[in-house]
């Protein structure tokens, strides 16, 4: 147990007569990334709140390292660093500014906040930019601020509220590439809506759809579970659905977007080189052959249905 980091306890959350968490439940040890997802309003920011301290839940109890947030609070979110939302910069400043401010704030002594600033902007890749007013940044460079002002107190656990939205495609592999890196010393959550981010970055992954947590379990399973033994077949001579059944392990061909076929096969065939093999031999014209990724919605009503079935 020593070495488990958060630990949420049947965590609700009550606005008015509405239920936005509801019995949320997990651990994260040291070293893990763990990506809450969900769609928008799902309860992931409300959640994220509760974790670090900024928001009291109707019931439940959060610990860090032990410490329980609201009876220790200054203790537990000493081990805390955060970037909600929306990154709390002030604009007017230069990124040492900023940084060494926020130093100060979390509780860094003194005579080590420079080399924090230091350290911090080295990790997030600000060096470069040290006396630039935060203001004249890029979004994604102002997101590297916001993400240097979480781990400038070297805390245990980081929590990033949907680090990437709004950033460009270079930006968006850059801060993961960062997160991911972060999790080798601390214990990261990263909450995002965005399916392949959590496939790219977190080792665990928790789905929260309406409030509860849908999913709770290692990204493998996820990605197993998206899989789902289906491809998607382009063919410009495509022979009738009889002939595509008598592959071994195929067992339904039905229509896809764009002219595209989509097959299943039984659990644990193998049935692509077969395809390719029969395609090449009777000229069907193959043009595209792929794995058929289920989208985050199929997901979520795949695993809510589970769920619904289960209780
Ligand atoms: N202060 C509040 N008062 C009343 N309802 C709220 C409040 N804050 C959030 N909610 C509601 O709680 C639900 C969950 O919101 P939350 O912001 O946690 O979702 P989210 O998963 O983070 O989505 P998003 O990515 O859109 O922020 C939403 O229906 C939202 O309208």
């Amino acid at each position: 147990m020593d070495n488990v980091t958060v630990e949420a306890d049947a965590l609700n959350r009550v606005y008015g007569s509405n239920a936005v968490v509801r019995d949320v439940n997990f651990s994260l040890r040291k070293g893990e990334v763990l990506g809450f997802l969900g769609p928008n309003g799902a309860g992931k920011s409300t959640t994220m709140k509760m974790l670090t301290g900024n928001l009291a839940p109707t019931s439940g109890s959060v610990k860090i390292c032990g410490i329980d947030i609201i009876e220790q609070p200054k203790e537990a979110k000493a081990l805390i660093g955060y970037l909600p939302e929306t990154p709390p910069l002030y604009k007017e400043l230069t990124v040492d500014e900023m940084l060494t401010l926020s130093a100060r704030l979390h509780g860094v002594a003194r005579g080590s906040v420079k080399k924090a600033v230091e350290s911090a902007k080295e990790r997030c890749g600000l060096t470069e930019m040290s006396k630039r007013l935060i203001d004249n940044l890029s979004k994604g460079y102002q997101q590297r601020v916001g993400i240097a002002q979480a781990i400038i107190h070297n805390p245990m656990v980081v929590i990033l509220d949907e680090p990437t939205v709004g950033l460009d495609p270079i930006q968006i592999r850059d801060i993961r590439a960062l997160i991911k890196e972060l999790g080798g010393e601390h214990s990261v959550i990263l909450s995002t809506h965005i399916l392949p981010e959590v496939e790219m970055v977190c080792d665990h992954v928790q789905i929260i759809h309406k409030g509860q947590l849908v999913f709770n379990g290692s990204i493998d399973v996820l990605k197993q579970q998206r899989h789902g033994n289906r491809l998607l077949l382009g063919l410009t001579n495509a022979p009738d659905t009889e002939e595509l059944l008598k592959i071994d392990g195929v067992v339904s061909v039905e229509p896809a977007a764009n002219g595209l076929l989509r097959l299943r096969y039984a659990e644990g065939a193998a049935p692509a080189e077969r395809i390719v093999q029969s395609a090449v031999n009777n000229n069907w014209g193959l043009y595209q052959i792929n794995p058929d990724q289920t989208s985050l919605e199929e997901v979520f009503m795949q695993l809510t249905y589970q769920e619904a079935a289960a209780n």
